[in-house]
Parts: structure tokens; C-alpha cells; sequence
């Protein structure tokens, strides 16, 4: 993997890195890929495809917020690191929290994080409800990040809990988002989140879609949230 194509890349896409990200991006590919062969991580392995599918999809949020020094940042249901490892190599002055239900997927990025040498992140065996019932991590994140996890109403209540207030929520989805938005607006005003704005893209030489949904936590979330996983199933905040 070469350094410079990655730099150059990186640059089409109006993000500059240097020498030191796009060395930390290429190893987490190939480690990536090797442990993809023991365990499922992945479907996009192609090299081209990982770098707009999972590292441009991932650190494209950067362009939309004000992300200052020491603040933090949890990514709820992480998998392989998406997008929490991209944004981390991209900002290494900001703390993340990488949260996921499956220890072997939190074995993986344990390793990631030793061999790349990453510092102020921890990765965490957990399930979301019960992090945001901890006293550690409730109302604590400046930003909240998620893709592909779950669908908003029950998303939200995954994620809004974990935000302090004034901080936000940013649901990484694809096409319908409208729709979603809609069916979830229930939860996000009980939570004590409110949409903020959405931005779309392409994602580039695809035709793939992204919708970057912002949430805001304007208030604090009612103790009695998030219920239990069982609950949150059975009856999801929708009115
Ligand atoms: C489809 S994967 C997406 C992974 C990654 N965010 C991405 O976009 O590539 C969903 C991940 O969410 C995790 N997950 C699902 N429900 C969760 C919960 N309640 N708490 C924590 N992790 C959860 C799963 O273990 C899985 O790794």
C-alpha cells in the first residue's frame, strides 16, 4: 500500500493528510483484511473500495463539524471501527470511545489500536442501553457517531442518552432517511434531542448516498431512559 496514492486520494476528496495518517490508514487496511479472512469484519476488501466505502464514508463527517481539541467522541455499535478508527487516525487531539456489543469485534480493535500506536481511544465490550445507564459515560460525549446499526427510534435511544447537552448525534444513514427522521421524532423530543440538519453527498465514484443526520441534545434525558434491550425491542419510542 502505497503512502503517496493514499495522500493523493485523500486530497481529491479535499482532506489533507500527512505521511504519518496515511501509514496508520494503510496497516489498519491490512490488518483489516488479515483478520477479515478469521472472522467477519468486512464485505468491501477491495483496497479502492475500503478507502471510499469505509475511510472517506467514515472521516467525511469532519467536514460538517467544529471538532476542537479534548473534546470526545463515542461510536455506538463500532464493528470493525467504522467510523470511529478513520476519525481517530484524522484526529488524534480528540478522545473516542468505541463501543460494540461483540467482544471479538472489540479483541480486533484492541489490536488495531496497539499496532497503530493510537492513543486518548478505548474500545469497549458493552451493549449501548447499558453504557448509557453507566454514570462513567451517560450525558458525557461532546459528539455521538453511528452507521448501520439500527433504525432511529431505536437508534436514538442507543445514542441520545450519551451526549451531554449541547453536544449532538450523528446518524450515519443511507437512502429514506425521511422517513426514518419522521417515524423517530417521537424518541428524539423524549430523549431530549432535537434535528438539527441533515447533509447529503455522494459518496465518490459510487452511487452511493450519504445522509448525515445532526442531532442536538437540547435537554437532559429522563433517568428512566435507555430501558433495557428486551423493552426497547418489544415497544421502540414510536408514537
Ligand atoms: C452492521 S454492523 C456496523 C458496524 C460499523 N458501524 C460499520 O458501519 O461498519 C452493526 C454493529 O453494531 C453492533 N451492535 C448492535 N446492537 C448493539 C448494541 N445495542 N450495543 C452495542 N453494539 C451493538 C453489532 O455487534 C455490530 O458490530
Amino acid at each position: 500500500m502505497d503512502n503517496n496514492n493514499l495522500i493523493e486520494k485523500f486530497k481529491k476528496w479535499e482532506f489533507v493528510i500527512d505521511e504519518e495518517k496515511a501509514d496508520k490508514l494503510n496497516a489498519y487496511y491490512q490488518l483489516l483484511i488479515e483478520w477479515n479472512s478469521k472472522m467477519n469484519l468486512t464485505a468491501i476488501t477491495d483496497y479502492d473500495d475500503v478507502c471510499i466505502k469505509h475511510f472517506f464514508d467514515s472521516v467525511s463527517l469532519l467536514k460538517y463539524i467544529d471538532l476542537k481539541e479534548g473534546q470526545s467522541v463515542v461510536d455506538i455499535g463500532t464493528g470493525a471501527g467504522f467510523p470511529g478508527i478513520p476519525l481517530k487516525i484524522l484526529r488524534p487531539d480528540v478522545e473516542f470511545v468505541l463501543i460494540d456489543s461483540l467482544n471479538k469485534r472489540i479483541n480486533f480493535l484492541n489490536y488495531v489500536i496497539k499496532e497503530l500506536g493510537l492513543s486518548k481511544i478505548k474500545a469497549i465490550h458493552s451493549r449501548a442501553e447499558e453504557t448509557g445507564k453507566n454514570l462513567e459515560y451517560r450525558e458525557k460525549f461532546d459528539f455521538c457517531v453511528s452507521r448501520a446499526v439500527a433504525r432511529l427510534p431505536v437508534l436514538c435511544e442507543y445514542t441520545i442518552p450519551l451526549v451531554k447537552k449541547g453536544g449532538y448525534f450523528i446518524s450515519y444513514k443511507s437512502i429514506k432517511t425521511e422517513d426514518e427522521i419522521k417515524e423517530a421524532n417521537f424518541a428524539i423530543d423524549i430523549l431530549g434531542g432535537k434535528i438539527d440538519k441533515i447533509e447529503n453527498f455522494m459518496l465518490p465514484d459510487t452511487d452511493m448516498v450519504r445522509n448525515l443526520v445532526f442531532i442536538k441534545k437540547v435537554k437532559n434525558t429522563g433517568s428512566k431512559f435507555p430501558r433495557n434491550a428486551a423493552m426497547i425491542k418489544k415497544s421502540p419510542l414510536v408514537k
